[in-house]
């Protein structure tokens, strides 16, 4: 699979009362499968209106609001992949049950970058360089400006645009460890806007982490990676890129 798939998330839609029963079989093969190949997928009928992605007025309710729409999108996703990977299903969901209290690192981002002056470009210059996600999983919301790109596992950069009415949701770090390399981590990265082109862009992004107690251990039972908190495992990656020993 070379192309970030585009699912159906109807079944676990927002809109859905007590999504704790029953799960979708086919939802959840779609979803192993995609985060599996890719590390990415696009969810369509998740409940999150193109309207709801961006907040104008009254920002801070809403951004709160918004938040926790996103946390319960997240929950849903995270079910749907304990069942698609045959785990106890929830698994994940106990290790995030403290999303928006101080105990849990997950945060909402507003990123905007700044319109680009083409004539000053260096060769090789990025709007968001290449890296992956330290978390669980994150929640991408883009403008149309488009530029994010992932690199795919035979080796080249696929773009990954917004396409209205879907969540784009990707494996962070933490969870590819969790899953014993199971699920994928992706490198991507934001492009510069083409020559000419002075928009800005704007986009918002759900860091979803586990709560810093949260003893993340190998889910497949192996002893691949040692159990780390997680908490610990994120200050080690801060450590890591800030420079600090
Ligand atoms: O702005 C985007 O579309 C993605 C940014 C991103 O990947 C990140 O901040 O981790
Ligand atoms: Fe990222």
């Amino acid at each position: 699979m070379d192309n970030i798939p585009v699912v159906d998330f109807s079944p676990y839609n927002l809109g859905e009362k007590g999504f704790s029963d029953g799960h979708d079989v086919d939802l959840g093969r779609q979803l192993k499968s995609a985060f599996t190949e890719v590390g990415f997928v696009y969810l369509k009928n998740t409940g999150i209106t193109q309207e709801e992605k961006w907040p104008t007025v009254e920002f801070r309710d809403i951004q709160a609001a918004f938040f926790q729409r996103c946390k319960e999108l997240s929950l849903r996703v995270l079910k749907v992949m304990a069942h698609s990977l045959g785990l106890e299903p929830q698994i994940f969901l106990h290790a995030h049950r403290n999303i928006g209290s101080d105990d849990n690192a997950t945060t909402l981002r507003s990123l905007y970058y700044p319109p680009v002056n083409s004539e000053l470009v260096k060769e090789g210059q990025l709007r968001c360089g290449e890296h992956s996600d330290y978390g669980s999983i994150t929640l991408v919301f883009q403008g149309p400006e488009g530029g994010l790109q992932v690199l795919s596992r035979s080796g080249d950069f696929i773009s990954a645009p917004s396409i209205p009415g879907t969540v784009l949701v990707n494996i962070g770090d933490l969870m590819q460890r969790w899953t014993s390399d199971l699920l994928i981590s992706s490198v991507h990265r934001v492009l510069l806007p083409p020559a000419g082109d002075s928009r800005s862009r704007q986009s918002l992004v759900f860091f979803v982490h586990p709560d810093d107690e949260a003893l993340i251990t190998c889910c497949d039972g192996s002893n691949k990676y040692p159990a780390v908190t997680g908490g610990a495992y994120l200050q080690e990656r801060f450590n890591d890129s800030y420079g600090r020993k």
